[in-house]
């Protein structure tokens, strides 16, 4: 498989042809217009490998995804997940609510492969006709409207959608909605994968993304009569291995 070259850092452009899949670097990441993502999207969660590399800063990859937070109340802290992620920082200060949609590139080492997660940071308002695109979606929602959310997720996007529950903000008894046990449970409910994450200390975040990745990398490349990745049971593999959480 050919190794293209993505760029890194966030951009900004605010034209619907700015789509992740042009080649220019200035376009590599940015901030959409509301209501201008479904048009500039791609239908599939797939970034074609054949497509010109995005962007001239140096980073090799093998095969690229689009990964969304959508469906996480406005305040669950979406995009802090994304900037702990890609920049290993915590945005502390005053709350900025998104407006509109931003994307985020990052190359991860899965397996042998380099793996590019191209993750959309929608604004909580923001429904899912604008995420049509994206492979998997991680939730963060506040669990009170998780049956709602689920149902537009599957009525708006590919039907092999992955879909993912994070319960963000475990650091804080304070600032956290719902107690692990409560997440778990209604996960299970939904049979959805489910693990807790903190922007703010780190936790689980790295985790989170990778358990993405290889779940996309598996389902992509998997050989018929490979099993199917487990994602929740890698997630709980990996945190007892850790001992509890990674950070
Ligand atoms: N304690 C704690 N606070 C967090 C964490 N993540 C985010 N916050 C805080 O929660 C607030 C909202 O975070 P954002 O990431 O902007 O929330 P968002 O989900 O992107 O919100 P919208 O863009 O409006 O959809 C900010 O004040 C953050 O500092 C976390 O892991 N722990
Ligand atoms: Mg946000």
């Amino acid at each position: 498989m050919s190794r293209k070259k993505t760029g890194k850092g966030k951009g900004s452009s605010k034209s619907p042809k700015a789509s992740p899949s042009s080649s220019s670097s200035s376009r590599d990441s940015g901030r959409m217009a509301k209501g201008l993502a479904a048009a500039a999207a791609p239908t599939s969660g797939l970034v074609y490998p054949c497509r010109p590399s995005l962007g001239n800063s140096g980073e090799f990859y093998d095969i690229a995804f689009k990964v969304s937070d959508a469906g996480g109340d406005s305040g669950v802290g979406k995009t802090c997940l994304l900037v702990r992620f890609k920049d290993g920082a915590f945005l502390a200060g005053s709350f900025i609510s998104t407006v509109g949609i931003d994307f985020r590139n990052k190359v991860m080492g899965i397996d042998a492969l380099k793996v590019k997660l191209q993750i959309w940071d929608t604004a909580g308002q923001e429904r899912f006709r604008s995420v049509t695109h994206a492979y998997i979606v991680m939730l963060m929602v506040r669990f009170t409207c998780l049956s709602a959310w689920l149902t537009e997720i599957h009525e708006f996007t590919q039907q092999d959608v992955v879909v993912m529950l994070l319960g963000n903000k475990a650091d804080s008894t304070h600032d956290r909605v719902v107690k692990r046990e409560e997440g778990e449970k209604l996960a299970k409910e939904f049979g959805v994968p489910f693990m807790e994450t903190s922007a703010r200390s780190g936790l689980n975040v790295e985790l989170a993304f990778t358990a993405v990745a290889k779940e996309l990398k598996h389902r992509t490349m998997k050989e018929p009569d490979e099993p199917n990745f487990q994602l929740q049971e890698y997630v709980d593999k990996e945190m007892r291995t850790a001992g509890c959480c990674h950070s």
